[in-house]
Protein backbone atom coordinates (compact mmCIF):
# COMPACT_ATOMS: atom_id res chain seq x y z
CA UNK A 1 0.00 0.00 0.00
CA UNK A 2 2.51 3.08 0.92
CA UNK A 3 4.39 1.81 -2.52
CA UNK A 4 1.33 2.43 -4.29
CA UNK A 5 0.50 5.71 -2.65
CA UNK A 6 4.42 6.82 -3.37
CA UNK A 7 3.58 5.97 -7.09
CA UNK A 8 0.72 8.34 -6.57
CA UNK A 9 2.48 11.18 -4.84
CA UNK A 10 5.32 10.48 -7.82
CA UNK A 11 2.49 10.95 -10.26
CA UNK A 12 1.62 13.61 -9.03
CA UNK A 13 4.96 15.19 -8.54
CA UNK A 14 5.67 14.71 -12.44
CA UNK A 15 2.42 16.39 -13.50
CA UNK A 16 2.95 19.55 -11.37
CA UNK A 17 6.34 19.73 -12.54
CA UNK A 18 4.90 19.48 -16.56
CA UNK A 19 2.39 22.50 -15.16
CA UNK A 20 5.40 24.71 -14.00
CA UNK A 21 7.78 23.65 -17.26
CA UNK A 22 5.02 24.62 -19.31
CA UNK A 23 4.45 28.30 -17.41
CA UNK A 24 1.41 27.65 -15.98
CA UNK A 25 2.70 28.14 -12.19
CA UNK A 26 5.11 29.52 -10.51
CA UNK A 27 8.59 26.92 -10.76
CA UNK A 28 10.13 28.17 -7.35
CA UNK A 29 6.91 27.05 -5.54
CA UNK A 30 6.47 23.63 -7.06
CA UNK A 31 10.29 22.65 -6.73
CA UNK A 32 9.59 23.43 -2.73
CA UNK A 33 6.50 21.63 -3.16
CA UNK A 34 7.94 18.56 -4.68
CA UNK A 35 11.07 18.40 -2.12
CA UNK A 36 8.62 18.50 0.69
CA UNK A 37 6.57 15.91 -1.24
CA UNK A 38 9.35 13.54 -1.64
CA UNK A 39 10.73 14.19 1.72
CA UNK A 40 7.13 12.64 2.97
CA UNK A 41 7.12 9.92 0.84
CA UNK A 42 11.26 8.72 1.89
CA UNK A 43 10.48 9.61 5.59
CA UNK A 44 7.61 6.53 5.49
CA UNK A 45 9.12 4.30 3.29
CA UNK A 46 11.87 5.05 6.02
CA UNK A 47 10.02 3.97 8.86
CA UNK A 48 8.01 1.06 7.10
CA UNK A 49 11.03 -0.69 5.62
CA UNK A 50 13.28 -0.40 8.89
CA UNK A 51 10.76 -1.81 10.50
CA UNK A 52 10.32 1.08 12.95
CA UNK A 53 6.67 1.96 12.26
CA UNK A 54 6.28 -1.41 13.92
CA UNK A 55 6.18 0.13 17.33
CA UNK A 56 3.25 2.19 16.57
CA UNK A 57 -0.35 1.80 16.85
CA UNK A 58 -0.37 1.83 12.32
CA UNK A 59 2.69 0.69 11.49
CA UNK A 60 1.15 1.62 7.69
CA UNK A 61 1.43 5.06 8.99
CA UNK A 62 -2.12 5.32 7.19
CA UNK A 63 -2.98 8.15 9.26
CA UNK A 64 -0.17 10.33 8.63
CA UNK A 65 0.49 9.44 4.99
CA UNK A 66 -3.06 10.25 4.68
CA UNK A 67 -3.07 13.50 6.18
CA UNK A 68 0.14 14.95 5.10
CA UNK A 69 -1.00 13.73 1.27
CA UNK A 70 -4.12 16.29 1.87
CA UNK A 71 -1.50 18.58 2.89
CA UNK A 72 0.13 18.18 -0.27
CA UNK A 73 -2.81 18.20 -2.43
CA UNK A 74 -4.45 21.68 -0.53
CA UNK A 75 -0.76 23.56 -1.47
CA UNK A 76 -0.88 22.37 -5.25
CA UNK A 77 -4.13 23.78 -5.37
CA UNK A 78 -3.07 26.79 -4.49
CA UNK A 79 0.21 26.67 -6.34
CA UNK A 80 -1.11 25.16 -9.77
CA UNK A 81 -2.47 28.15 -11.41
CA UNK A 82 -5.17 27.31 -13.97
CA UNK A 83 -4.00 23.42 -13.49
CA UNK A 84 -5.36 23.57 -9.70
CA UNK A 85 -8.34 21.35 -11.78
CA UNK A 86 -6.15 18.20 -10.70
CA UNK A 87 -6.52 18.51 -6.88
CA UNK A 88 -9.65 17.25 -6.49
CA UNK A 89 -9.28 13.58 -8.07
CA UNK A 90 -6.26 13.32 -6.56
CA UNK A 91 -8.06 14.14 -3.73
CA UNK A 92 -10.50 11.45 -4.50
CA UNK A 93 -7.55 8.63 -4.21
CA UNK A 94 -6.23 9.77 -1.25
CA UNK A 95 -9.14 9.28 0.72
CA UNK A 96 -9.63 6.11 -1.29
CA UNK A 97 -6.88 4.63 0.46
CA UNK A 98 -7.99 5.72 3.96
CA UNK A 99 -11.30 4.00 3.33
CA UNK A 100 -9.49 0.94 3.74
CA UNK A 101 -7.03 1.75 6.21
CA UNK A 102 -8.57 4.26 8.67
CA UNK A 103 -11.57 3.60 11.04
CA UNK A 104 -14.57 5.74 10.73
CA UNK A 105 -13.45 7.70 13.80
CA UNK A 106 -10.22 8.98 12.33
CA UNK A 107 -11.55 9.01 9.35
CA UNK A 108 -14.01 11.78 10.33
CA UNK A 109 -10.78 14.06 11.35
CA UNK A 110 -9.30 13.07 8.34
CA UNK A 111 -12.16 14.87 6.57
CA UNK A 112 -12.64 17.95 8.59
CA UNK A 113 -8.73 18.31 8.29
CA UNK A 114 -9.26 18.03 4.30
CA UNK A 115 -12.58 20.71 4.89
CA UNK A 116 -10.20 22.86 6.36
CA UNK A 117 -6.97 22.65 4.37
CA UNK A 118 -8.81 23.32 1.16
CA UNK A 119 -10.95 25.78 2.66
CA UNK A 120 -8.21 27.47 3.33
CA UNK A 121 -6.53 26.72 0.10
CA UNK A 122 -9.59 28.13 -1.52
CA UNK A 123 -9.65 31.27 -0.19
CA UNK A 124 -5.66 31.93 -0.62
CA UNK A 125 -6.45 31.26 -4.66
CA UNK A 126 -9.44 33.59 -3.88
CA UNK A 127 -7.78 36.27 -1.26
CA UNK A 128 -4.30 35.53 -1.50
CA UNK A 129 -0.82 37.78 -1.50
CA UNK A 130 1.78 37.77 -3.05
CA UNK A 131 0.55 37.06 -6.57
CA UNK A 132 3.89 34.84 -6.96
CA UNK A 133 2.18 32.64 -4.30
CA UNK A 134 -1.25 32.06 -6.20
CA UNK A 135 -0.76 32.44 -10.23
CA UNK A 136 -3.19 32.38 -12.40
CA UNK A 137 -6.41 34.19 -10.54
CA UNK A 138 -9.98 32.12 -11.63
CA UNK A 139 -14.04 32.88 -11.57
CA UNK A 140 -15.43 32.41 -8.58
CA UNK A 141 -18.16 29.81 -9.88
CA UNK A 142 -14.93 27.84 -10.40
CA UNK A 143 -13.53 28.16 -6.59
CA UNK A 144 -17.15 27.33 -5.39
CA UNK A 145 -16.79 23.95 -7.89
CA UNK A 146 -13.83 23.20 -6.80
CA UNK A 147 -15.05 23.44 -3.09
CA UNK A 148 -18.54 21.52 -3.81
CA UNK A 149 -16.44 18.62 -5.21
CA UNK A 150 -13.60 18.91 -2.12
CA UNK A 151 -16.51 18.73 -0.24
CA UNK A 152 -18.34 15.61 -1.91
CA UNK A 153 -15.07 13.61 -1.79
CA UNK A 154 -14.49 14.05 1.50
CA UNK A 155 -17.83 13.66 3.18
CA UNK A 156 -18.82 10.38 0.62
CA UNK A 157 -15.23 9.01 2.11
CA UNK A 158 -16.40 9.30 5.55
CA UNK A 159 -19.70 7.31 4.53
CA UNK A 160 -17.63 4.95 2.30
CA UNK A 161 -15.50 3.92 5.53
CA UNK A 162 -18.43 3.77 8.35
CA UNK A 163 -19.76 1.04 5.45
CA UNK A 164 -16.47 -0.58 4.95
CA UNK A 165 -15.93 -0.63 8.55
CA UNK A 166 -19.69 -2.16 9.54
CA UNK A 167 -18.96 -4.92 6.96
CA UNK A 168 -15.47 -5.80 8.04
CA UNK A 169 -16.92 -5.82 11.76
CA UNK A 170 -19.75 -8.55 10.64
CA UNK A 171 -17.60 -10.27 8.65
CA UNK A 172 -15.08 -10.73 11.83
CA UNK A 173 -18.13 -12.25 13.56
CA UNK A 174 -19.50 -13.97 11.25
CA UNK A 175 -15.69 -15.82 11.15
CA UNK A 176 -15.67 -16.27 15.04
CA UNK A 177 -18.91 -17.55 14.72
CA UNK A 178 -18.08 -20.56 12.39
CA UNK A 179 -14.63 -20.69 13.96
CA UNK A 180 -16.44 -21.68 16.90
CA UNK A 181 -19.04 -24.00 15.01
CA UNK A 182 -15.98 -25.65 13.49
CA UNK A 183 -14.85 -26.96 17.03
CA UNK A 184 -18.17 -27.91 18.03
CA UNK A 185 -18.45 -30.05 14.94
CA UNK A 186 -15.44 -31.77 15.17
CA UNK A 187 -15.77 -32.34 19.13
CA UNK A 188 -19.40 -33.97 18.28
CA UNK A 189 -17.23 -36.08 15.47
CA UNK A 190 -14.41 -37.32 17.58
CA UNK A 191 -16.55 -37.93 21.05
CA UNK A 192 -19.04 -40.35 22.48
CA UNK A 193 -21.98 -38.18 23.74
CA UNK A 194 -22.94 -40.51 27.02
CA UNK A 195 -19.59 -40.98 28.22
CA UNK A 196 -17.80 -38.05 27.14
CA UNK A 197 -14.89 -40.48 25.60
CA UNK A 198 -13.11 -40.52 22.57
CA UNK A 199 -14.92 -42.24 19.81
CA UNK A 200 -14.43 -45.37 17.14
CA UNK A 201 -13.72 -42.83 14.10
CA UNK A 202 -11.31 -40.89 16.77
CA UNK A 203 -9.55 -44.12 18.26
CA UNK A 204 -8.92 -45.14 14.35
CA UNK A 205 -6.80 -42.13 13.51
CA UNK A 206 -5.27 -42.57 16.85
CA UNK A 207 -3.88 -45.91 16.36
CA UNK A 208 -2.84 -45.36 12.67
CA UNK A 209 -0.93 -42.63 14.09
CA UNK A 210 0.80 -44.70 17.23
CA UNK A 211 1.19 -47.43 14.56
CA UNK A 212 3.50 -44.78 12.43
CA UNK A 213 5.04 -43.71 15.10
CA UNK A 214 6.51 -47.19 16.88
CA UNK A 215 7.02 -47.55 13.29
CA UNK A 216 9.97 -44.99 13.37
CA UNK A 217 10.48 -45.47 17.13
CA UNK A 218 9.71 -48.93 18.14
CA UNK A 219 8.31 -49.10 21.25
CA UNK A 220 6.05 -51.43 22.63
CA UNK A 221 2.36 -50.88 22.52
CA UNK A 222 -0.52 -52.45 23.70
CA UNK A 223 -4.22 -52.60 22.83
CA UNK A 224 -7.23 -53.83 25.35
CA UNK A 225 -10.32 -54.42 24.64
CA UNK A 226 -12.72 -54.29 27.74
CA UNK A 227 -16.74 -55.63 27.53
CA UNK A 228 -18.93 -55.22 29.76
CA UNK A 229 -20.81 -58.85 31.10
CA UNK A 230 -23.99 -59.74 30.58
CA UNK A 231 -24.79 -56.26 30.07
CA UNK A 232 -27.90 -57.03 28.28
CA UNK A 233 -29.09 -58.35 31.33
CA UNK A 234 -28.59 -55.09 32.96
CA UNK A 235 -30.85 -53.43 30.16
CA UNK A 236 -33.59 -55.84 30.24
CA UNK A 237 -33.99 -55.62 34.06
CA UNK A 238 -33.25 -52.15 34.89
CA UNK A 239 -33.79 -50.66 31.67
CA UNK A 240 -31.98 -48.43 29.24
CA UNK A 241 -31.40 -45.74 31.21
CA UNK A 242 -29.79 -47.57 33.69
CA UNK A 243 -27.64 -49.50 31.55
CA UNK A 244 -26.31 -45.71 30.24
CA UNK A 245 -25.57 -44.77 33.71
CA UNK A 246 -23.68 -48.43 34.14
CA UNK A 247 -21.58 -47.14 31.03
CA UNK A 248 -20.81 -43.58 32.33
CA UNK A 249 -19.73 -45.31 35.55
CA UNK A 250 -17.64 -47.52 33.89
CA UNK A 251 -15.99 -45.25 31.53
CA UNK A 252 -14.48 -43.29 34.58
CA UNK A 253 -13.86 -46.01 36.41
CA UNK A 254 -11.58 -46.96 34.30
CA UNK A 255 -10.11 -43.63 33.07
CA UNK A 256 -9.24 -43.45 36.94
CA UNK A 257 -7.18 -46.59 36.68
CA UNK A 258 -5.15 -45.82 34.02
CA UNK A 259 -2.60 -42.91 32.87
CA UNK A 260 -3.68 -39.94 31.50
CA UNK A 261 -1.75 -40.26 28.48
CA UNK A 262 -3.42 -43.59 27.50
CA UNK A 263 -6.21 -43.51 25.44
CA UNK A 264 -9.76 -44.62 26.22
CA UNK A 265 -12.27 -44.86 23.49
CA UNK A 266 -16.10 -46.19 23.40
CA UNK A 267 -15.61 -48.84 20.60
CA UNK A 268 -19.69 -49.33 20.35
CA UNK A 269 -22.38 -50.26 22.47
CA UNK A 270 -20.26 -51.31 26.19
CA UNK A 271 -16.93 -52.21 24.74
CA UNK A 272 -14.32 -49.71 25.21
CA UNK A 273 -10.37 -49.83 23.64
CA UNK A 274 -8.11 -48.48 24.93
CA UNK A 275 -4.21 -47.59 23.95
CA UNK A 276 -1.27 -47.64 25.65
CA UNK A 277 2.07 -46.34 24.11
CA UNK A 278 5.39 -47.44 25.65
CA UNK A 279 3.58 -50.17 27.94
CA UNK A 280 4.93 -53.98 28.28
CA UNK A 281 2.57 -56.50 28.04
CA UNK A 282 3.07 -57.86 31.54
CA UNK A 283 2.93 -54.09 32.73
CA UNK A 284 -0.38 -54.03 30.92
CA UNK A 285 -2.13 -57.12 32.11
CA UNK A 286 -1.30 -56.06 35.86
CA UNK A 287 -2.86 -52.64 34.82
CA UNK A 288 -5.88 -54.70 33.10
CA UNK A 289 -5.73 -57.26 35.98
CA UNK A 290 -6.18 -54.10 38.24
CA UNK A 291 -9.51 -52.46 35.92
CA UNK A 292 -10.85 -55.73 36.11
CA UNK A 293 -10.85 -55.72 40.51
CA UNK A 294 -11.97 -52.60 40.97
CA UNK A 295 -14.82 -52.64 38.55
CA UNK A 296 -15.78 -56.24 39.97
CA UNK A 297 -15.61 -54.61 43.75
CA UNK A 298 -17.74 -51.06 43.15
CA UNK A 299 -21.60 -51.38 42.32
CA UNK A 300 -22.71 -48.61 40.65
CA UNK A 301 -25.59 -46.89 42.31
CA UNK A 302 -28.31 -45.75 40.39
CA UNK A 303 -30.48 -43.00 41.07
CA UNK A 304 -33.30 -44.78 42.98
CA UNK A 305 -30.65 -46.40 44.87
CA UNK A 306 -30.41 -50.23 42.92
CA UNK A 307 -26.61 -51.39 43.20
CA UNK A 308 -25.36 -52.89 39.72
CA UNK A 309 -22.96 -54.84 40.27
CA UNK A 310 -20.67 -55.16 36.86
CA UNK A 311 -17.75 -57.33 35.70
CA UNK A 312 -15.52 -56.40 32.81
CA UNK A 313 -13.80 -59.29 30.48
CA UNK A 314 -10.57 -57.74 28.26
CA UNK A 315 -8.89 -58.65 25.72
CA UNK A 316 -5.09 -57.46 25.41
CA UNK A 317 -2.70 -57.86 22.48
CA UNK A 318 0.65 -56.20 21.67
CA UNK A 319 1.60 -54.94 18.31
CA UNK A 320 3.81 -57.26 16.54
CA UNK A 321 6.66 -55.93 14.15
CA UNK A 322 5.20 -55.26 10.76
CA UNK A 323 1.45 -55.95 12.30
CA UNK A 324 -1.15 -53.49 11.07
CA UNK A 325 -3.84 -51.60 13.46
CA UNK A 326 -6.13 -54.52 12.16
CA UNK A 327 -4.66 -57.53 12.65
CA UNK A 328 -3.64 -56.41 16.28
CA UNK A 329 -7.31 -55.37 16.63
CA UNK A 330 -8.04 -58.99 15.60
CA UNK A 331 -5.62 -60.50 18.21
CA UNK A 332 -7.12 -58.39 20.99
CA UNK A 333 -10.76 -59.75 20.23
CA UNK A 334 -10.18 -63.43 19.49
CA UNK A 335 -8.42 -62.77 23.24
CA UNK A 336 -11.34 -61.15 24.83
CA UNK A 337 -13.56 -64.18 22.98
CA UNK A 338 -11.60 -66.77 25.00
CA UNK A 339 -12.03 -64.21 28.14
CA UNK A 340 -15.77 -64.58 27.51
CA UNK A 341 -15.44 -68.25 26.38
CA UNK A 342 -13.41 -68.94 29.64
CA UNK A 343 -16.13 -67.64 32.33
CA UNK A 344 -15.71 -63.38 31.41
CA UNK A 345 -14.54 -61.13 34.45
CA UNK A 346 -10.85 -61.82 33.13
CA UNK A 347 -8.18 -60.50 31.46
CA UNK A 348 -6.74 -62.59 28.72
CA UNK A 349 -3.57 -61.55 26.42
CA UNK A 350 -3.31 -62.73 22.87
CA UNK A 351 -0.51 -64.82 22.17
N1 LIG B 1 -28.07 -48.74 27.88
C1 LIG B 1 -27.33 -48.91 26.80
N2 LIG B 1 -27.18 -50.13 26.31
C2 LIG B 1 -26.44 -50.31 25.20
C3 LIG B 1 -25.83 -49.24 24.57
N3 LIG B 1 -25.15 -49.72 23.51
C4 LIG B 1 -25.36 -51.07 23.48
N4 LIG B 1 -26.14 -51.43 24.51
C5 LIG B 1 -26.63 -52.73 24.87
O1 LIG B 1 -25.57 -53.59 25.25
C6 LIG B 1 -26.06 -54.94 25.13
C7 LIG B 1 -24.99 -55.81 24.56
O2 LIG B 1 -25.45 -57.12 24.63
P1 LIG B 1 -24.64 -58.35 24.14
O3 LIG B 1 -23.87 -58.00 22.91
O4 LIG B 1 -25.54 -59.53 24.04
O5 LIG B 1 -23.55 -58.57 25.24
P2 LIG B 1 -23.71 -58.91 26.78
O6 LIG B 1 -25.11 -58.99 27.22
O7 LIG B 1 -22.87 -57.92 27.53
O8 LIG B 1 -23.07 -60.31 26.87
P3 LIG B 1 -21.56 -60.67 26.90
O9 LIG B 1 -20.81 -59.59 26.23
O10 LIG B 1 -21.44 -61.98 26.19
O11 LIG B 1 -21.18 -60.78 28.34
C8 LIG B 1 -27.31 -54.88 24.23
O12 LIG B 1 -28.46 -55.12 25.04
C9 LIG B 1 -27.31 -53.45 23.72
O13 LIG B 1 -28.63 -52.95 23.55
C10 LIG B 1 -26.00 -47.94 25.12
O14 LIG B 1 -25.50 -46.92 24.63
N5 LIG B 1 -26.76 -47.82 26.23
Amino acid sequence: MAGLAALLMLCYIVAMQLVAAAGLADPVPVHWWTLACCAGIAAVLLLIRSGYSRRFADPALTLFQTVYAIACTAVAYVIAGPARGIAPPILAVIMMFGIFGLTPRQMVGVALFGLLAFGAAGAAVQWGQPSWLVPGSQPPALAVAYLLMTTVVLISSTFLTVRVHNTRTRLHHQKRELAEALAQIRELATRDELTGLPNRRYMLEMLRLEQLRVQRNPQPLLLALLDLDHFKTINDTHGHAAGDVALQAFARMVRACVRSSDILARWGGEEFLLLMSNTQAADGMRLMERVRATVAATPVVLPDGTALHLTVSTGLAQLAPHEGSEALLHRADTALYQAKHQGRNRVLCAA
